[in-house]
């Protein structure tokens, strides 16, 4: 993207769009990928991937959360260099996602299997994993009850309340007044 021209704010969005219909979800923008939540799986992770990625470099494949992860992982293993993947965007952007995606390509390439957890991988000089520690980390609970200002709930409210039937929703004491008006959901 550093090379649209012009580069404004208008020619970056719709570059973006652009991609977006493409199902091209992410974006360089330098060594920086952008990625934009599709709401829906797309064909676009898998162990064929994995594999396609690794050991590419950053420009070689079209942009994806894989070779940012590759990235990292080959710059601890080959210029033994401490490593943070930051993520960031609103609520509902796909942080926990990519978090877990980036957690399961270092997995594959290191040859030690988890998924959706917090692991502490510990290396050796060669990229070798050492040991770690593994623990259950992205399900944030307290978030049924309460959020901070701009943070939704766990999505299957939401698409409970849009589809569930009268009796299920009173089964679980679930209704839209407890998700928007009521910080605090007292029963579930
Ligand atoms: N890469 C993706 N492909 C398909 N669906 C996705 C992807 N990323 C996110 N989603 C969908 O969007 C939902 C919200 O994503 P996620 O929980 O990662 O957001 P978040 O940024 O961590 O939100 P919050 O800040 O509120 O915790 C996911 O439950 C999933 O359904």
């Amino acid at each position: 993207m550093v090379l649209l021209d012009p580069l404004t704010d208008e020619s970056l969005l719709s570059n973006l769009k652009k991609r977006f219909n493409n199902n091209d979800i992410y974006t360089y923008i330098g060594s920086v990928v952008i990625s934009i939540n599709p709401y829906m799986m797309l064909p676009i992770y898998s162990l064929e991937k994995i594999n396609a990625y690794r050991s590419c470099n950053l420009y070689e494949l079209s942009p994806h959360i894989y070779a940012i992860a590759d990235e990292a992982y080959r710059s601890l293993r080959d210029r033994d260099k401490d490593q943070c993947v930051l993520i960031t965007g609103e609520s509902g952007s796909g942080k926990t996602e990519a978090s877990k995606l980036v957690m399961s390509y270092i997995a594959a390439v290191c040859g030690k299997g988890a998924e959706g957890k917090y692991m502490d991988i510990e290396f050796d000089f060669k990229g070798d994993p050492l040991g770690g520690v593994v623990s259950n980390y992205l399900l944030e609970k307290s978030r049924v009850v309460k959020r901070l200002k701009g943070e939704r709930n766990f999505h299957i409210f939401y698409q409970l309340l849009a589809g569930g039937s009268p009796d299920l929703l009173s089964e679980y004491c679930l209704s839209f007044h407890f998700l928007y008006l009521h910080p605090i959901l007292t029963v579930l």
